[in-house]
């Protein structure tokens, strides 16, 4: 049996059903073990990989909250003094989901939205401050367009993460809360397609979303996200006008979306995360508006058994690469006095790429091949 320690919030594992899942994940050879991370993991442990979802508590801890910031640094430290310990995910990929400026940043570094392609972000703009005169100008630069959304910086962690205002013109400058986003809008026909990853496999779900705007003299609209994109929504955000009634409905392209997810998830190296599509009733290109950690899979038929194939397949994987590391090891002390072979580097699961040796290349023996950094997998998963 292997051990996988997870820990989820109360919410969360309420949501997903968790604690009744231990069964499916008995059958597929996992034990799980619940983590107290009040605690150190030593005496919790071992564990062959970690399962989390903390936002609230990076986010807290960003902000100085002691205790948060000790139960962060509870499996920071296990996963540094047990580099073999996967951790799914790791905190730099999703503190970058955490700000959401840095997610869009991010979005524009994917070699999909950088080319040519039918997938883009919308433009955007980091705003930190209430002068309508910095902001005018800042959103000019970015090109941002009215109307615009503004995002709380803060993209996960509590429910002010998810209040939100369309903004429509000038006057509506006076409305901005920073620290946000200001994303310009892209009328989408009130459908948005939430691309659910879960490793190399992705699961569509179609949601409802905020109907069509165009700029106008109308004063600024607040909403919850919580209130517009969650299964069975339905109020005046979501409810299209008449005329947009009329509009064809546009099917997504399973190619396109599943390109998506595997550009992002080299980009961001994570395993566990879903993407918020919609499509441009205008252009019927796609723009990304969302990105987020550990999601809710509602939708995903058998998620606790992909979920489990996933675990698995990266710890088999793991398992590979420390058997090689332990030939080669070997190896390298048989033959330490020829010096043939350099060095190897071990990195941890904080990195992002999970454990795995880097190897020089000795150009002479070709010794390590199999572990040249440049073919390390991602996450212990080779590219598709
Ligand atoms: N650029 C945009 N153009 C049009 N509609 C948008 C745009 N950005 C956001 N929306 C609408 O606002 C909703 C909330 O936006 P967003 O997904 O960024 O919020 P969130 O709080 O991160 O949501 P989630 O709960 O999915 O994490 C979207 O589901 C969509 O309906
Ligand atoms: O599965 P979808 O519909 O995409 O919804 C997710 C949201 O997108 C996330 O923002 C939620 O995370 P936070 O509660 O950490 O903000 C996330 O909350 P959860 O971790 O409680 O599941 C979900 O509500
Ligand atoms: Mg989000």
């Amino acid at each position: 049996m292997r051990r996988v320690g997870y820990w989820l919030s109360e919410k969360k594992k309420k949501r997903l059903n968790f604690e009744d899942q231990i069964p499916t994940f008995r059958d597929a050879g996992i034990e799980l073990v619940k983590l107290n991370i009040d605690k150190s993991l030593e005496l919790q442990g071992p564990f062959d990989l970690i399962l989390h979802k903390c936002t609230l508590f990076m986010v807290d801890a960003e902000d100085g909250d002691e205790q948060s910031l000790d139960a962060i640094n509870n499996i920071k430290e296990y996963i540094s003094s047990h580099p073999d310990c996967i951790l799914v995910d790791s905190f730099e990929s999703i503190e970058k989901l955490i700000d959401r400026h840095e997610q869009y940043k991010l979005l524009l570094q994917c070699n999909l939205l950088k080319s040519e392609s039918v997938v883009y972000t919308p433009t955007f703009v980091e705003l930190s401050t209430k002068d309508r005169e910095t902001n005018k100008q800042r959103l000019h630069e970015a090109e941002v367009k009215y109307p615009f959304v503004c995002k709380p910086i803060v993209a996960h962690g509590s429910s002010a993460s998810h209040k939100m205002a369309i903004i429509f013109n000038e006057q509506g400058l006076e409305d901005i809360q920073p620290p946000c986003v200001a994303q310009t809008f892209h009328n989408h026909n009130a459908v948005l397609y939430k691309v659910f990853v879960i490793g190399e496999k992705h699961h569509i779900v179609e949601r409802p979303s905020i109907k069509n705007f165009a700029a106008m003299d109308r004063s600024t609209i607040y909403f919850d996200s919580n209130d517009v994109s969650k299964p069975n929504c339905a109020n005046f955000l979501t409810e299209l006008d008449k005329e947009d009634l009329l509009r064809t409905p546009i099917t997504p392209d399973d190619e396109i979306l599943g390109d998506l997810a595997n550009a992002v998830r080299r980009e961001l190296k994570m395993e566990l995360f879903g993407i918020d599509v919609i499509i441009d009733c205008d252009t019927k290109k796609y723009a990304v508006i969302d990105i987020n950690a550990f999601p809710g899979y509602e939708g995903v038929e058998n998620f606790m058994e992909i979920l489990c194939d996933l675990l698995n397949s990266l710890m088999d994987k793991n398992d590979k690469v420390k058997t090689e590391n332990e030939r080669l090891s070997r190896k390298r002390s048989e033959s330490s006095e020829a010096g043939d072979i350099k060095k190897p580097k071990l990195s941890n699961g904080n990195s992002g790429l999970q454990p795995a040796v880097c190897f020089e290349r000795n150009p002479d023996t070709h010794e390590g091949d199999m572990l040249l950094p440049w073919k390390q997998p991602i996450n212990g998963l080779l590219e598709h």
